[in-house]
């Protein structure tokens, strides 16, 4: 081997052996930003980045309840589970999604859709 044929010291350097990426689980839900949320309550809802909540009104308390009763089945459903608060007259709806700990898309889908439950 002559002078200029000696080996560099990359060429010696073995490539770092590349781990395999591993496989990354399944990705839940993405937590929004406040600002995210805000551009995409629907109608009468209102919130920020850890929940959104809306309040139903009504003449009489157990139309409140039956009204709790059919959020809770289509939660149920959805494998999505809202807080709900049933007062005189009154029904809170509070999402968020606690495995993202805050508001995701699964939120905003449930909360536009439960007031064709009313
Ligand atoms: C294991 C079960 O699927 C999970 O705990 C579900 C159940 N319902 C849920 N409901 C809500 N609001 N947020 C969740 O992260 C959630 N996760």
């Amino acid at each position: 081997m002559t002078h200029d044929e000696a080996p560099h010291a990359a060429d010696t350097q073995q490539e770092p052996q590349r781990q395999p990426e591993p496989t990354k689980a399944a990705a839940g839900p993405v937590r929004l930003s406040a600002e995210q949320v805000h551009k995409q309550l629907p109608q009468g809802w209102q919130g920020d980045e850890t929940s959104i909540w809306r309040d139903f009104s009504f003449e009489h308390y157990l139309d409140g309840v039956r009204f709790a009763e059919r959020v809770g089945q289509q939660a149920q459903q959805a494998n999505h589970h809202p807080d709900i608060l049933i007062s005189y007259g009154k029904v809170r709806v509070t999402y968020s999604t606690h495995d993202a700990g805050g508001v995701t898309a699964l939120d905003l889908e449930e909360a536009a859709s439960i007031i064709d439950l009313k």
